[in-house]
């Protein structure tokens, strides 16, 4: 079963390799929404795979490193696309939840799922 928890983040960011003139070489931010999946079997007497609470608990160090911070200075993100905040994202939970996807949405139409490979 799997199951997950949805966050969200305030943020500022660039995207230094992008061709000239693309619109985000331009300092812009975003409505950040993170959903982190885990898969686990179901535990009969919980009747759960994990507490929701918990994954809440293992992603609030990662957000306070994201939220409101300008994401090209934080070690790691200075090139911050979605696809490499989903893969950093994942490597600073994959040693504390049984981690199946991450997946990272810039605007309401776009974003990317990392599932660790
Ligand atoms: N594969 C990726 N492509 C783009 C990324 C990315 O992280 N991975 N990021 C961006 C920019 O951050 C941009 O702010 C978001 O792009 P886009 O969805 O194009 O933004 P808009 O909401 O402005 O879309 P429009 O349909 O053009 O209004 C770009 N690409
Ligand atoms: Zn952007």
């Amino acid at each position: 079963m799997e199951i997950f928890r949805e966050f969200t983040f305030e943020a500022a960011h660039r995207l230094p390799n992008v061709p000239e003139g693309h619109k985000c070489a331009r300092l812009h931010g975003h409505s950040y929404r993170v959903a982190v999946h885990v898969s686990g079997d179901v535990d009969p007497q919980a009747g759960w795979v994990m507490d929701f609470g918990d994954l809440k608990r293992a992603f609030e160090p990662v957000r306070d490193q994201l939220d409101h911070h300008y994401l090209n200075e934080v070690p790691g993100l200075e090139n911050p696309t979605s696809e490499t905040l989903a893969r950093w994202i994942w490597d600073r939970l994959a040693d504390r939840l049984p981690l199946s996807a991450v997946s990272v949405r810039e605007t309401c139409t776009s974003g990317c799922v990392y599932r660790g490979d």
